[in-house]
């Protein structure tokens, strides 16, 4: 059964309904019954890793909406009006969505502030198959807890036109943005951020509470979209650790520093790995605005590192590992093969490519002992997983 569901809570909220969900693609179960679904979602990762183990529940919402505090929206035309929302399921068409229900509101209001500017700033919505017009997304960041709400304007061109005017008119119909930043992508690709940054107002990033600490979180940096579970599945993960204060604990994949820095109250020294550079400055600043001293940061390829660990004997007692949807390596799990630690937690957004590298930990002789399911992505096909191996 899923746990955390207050009926009352759903109630009032009255199941609600999207207008654009099978265009979108975003939200799968969004018009489905929400205690129905989750119930599916756990049926569905553990479908996919029984031949390892099971997960014991999944740890639903009780209110499943506007949990999101990451958005990401695309510009375009549609009859030659500017519109804004998410690429229609397997095309680049965009769908103009308005009200979206995962999405923060505070972060919908202001992208639709943004689109009314485009048309009195005459700023060009861009356009893929041409090259021209100049916005191409805006992402919002919020920080649920702190309140600190980041805008990153990502443009097809450095010359931003009265841009000044531009950033007044912003703040004034939206006080609550604390820093505005312009990002310039100049390239024919899918992704949505380019490399260069300009900050045009504040600080250049937000920060947000987790667990009891503070974090920094720059544009390109990873951080959960859902705060609220995130910070139930990091108290799961790191139970899992069943740490007792003198541990060497590696924490790989590990973005802005978070699942190690909470866990570092509990143990001799944390040794972290993280590929993004950005990623990396910030867990060095999030030690530092934490005052916590033992924790090592690495910018490394977290397969290249515990290489290079288990190449020079070094003595690692748990392993936390936190990588993306594409999960980790062969090489990864067969240095922790080397390595030897006691316990290994995996926490991962993807039952598919956990199940292959529970295959791997197993020909590794770490085995499946217990795990739980996280509804971090309320609606969509997506959620957390989080599980703890040992060696057999
Ligand atoms: C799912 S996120 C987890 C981040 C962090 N543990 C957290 O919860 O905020 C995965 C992270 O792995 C990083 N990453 C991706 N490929 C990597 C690699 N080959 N080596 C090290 N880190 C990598 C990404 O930049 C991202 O920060």
């Amino acid at each position: 059964m899923a746990e955390g569901n207050n009926k009352r809570n759903i109630k009032a909220s009255k199941e609600l309904k999207c207008a654009v969900a099978k265009k979108c693609g975003g939200c799968d179960y969004i018009n489905s019954p929400y205690d129905k679904h989750v119930k599916e979602k756990l049926e569905l990762a553990n479908k996919l890793i029984k031949k390892y183990g099971k997960f014991d529940r999944i740890i639903s919402m009780s209110n499943p909406y506007h949990y999101r505090n990451k958005v990401s929206a695309v510009f375009g035309f549609e009859n030659k009006k500017i519109i804004s929302g998410t690429y229609e399921k397997n095309s680049h068409r965009v769908v103009d969505t308005k009200n979206c229900l995962i999405e923060d509101k505070k972060a919908s209001e202001i992208i639709q502030t943004i689109k009314k500017m485009c048309i009195s700033f005459k700023i060009k919505a861009y356009d893929e198959d041409s090259g021209f017009g100049f916005l191409r997304h805006v992402l919002i960041r919020v920080g649920k807890k702190s309140g600190q709400i980041m805008v990153v304007l990502v443009t097809s061109n450095v010359i931003f036109p009265n841009k000044n005017a531009f950033i007044k008119v912003l703040r004034g119909e939206h006080p609550e943005i604390t820093t505005i930043v312009q990002n310039v992508n100049n390239k024919n690709t899918s992704m949505v951020l380019g490399d260069r940054e300009i900050v045009m107002y504040g600080k250049g990033y937000i920060t947000d509470e987790l667990c009891g600490l503070t974090f920094k979180i720059s544009p390109k940096s990873f951080y959960q979209v859902n705060r609220d579970q995130t910070e139930k599945l990091y108290a799961q993960a790191i139970e899992y650790a069943g740490l007792e204060g003198d541990e060497v604990l590696l924490d790989a994949y590990s973005g802005i520093g978070t699942i190690g820095l909470i866990a570092s109250k509990s143990v001799k020294e944390v040794i972290s790995v993280e590929l993004n550079k950005d990623a990396h400055k910030d867990a060095i600043t999030n030690a530092k605005i934490n005052n916590i001293k033992n924790v090592k940061f690495y910018n490394a390829d977290a397969t290249a590192f515990i290489n290079d660990l288990a190449a020079a004997g070094e003595k690692i007692d748990v392993v936390i590992l936190d990588p993306p949807r594409t999960g980790s390596t062969e090489e990864f799990i067969a240095a922790i093969g080397r390595l030897k630690p006691k316990k290994v937690v995996y926490v991962s957004c993807n039952p598919e490519t956990l199940a292959r590298d529970l295959e791997s930990f197993k020909r590794q002789r770490y085995g499946f002992e217990k795990g739980m399911v996280f509804d971090c992505f309320c609606h969509t096909g997506h959620v957390e997983g989080v599980c703890l191996l040992k060696r057999m």
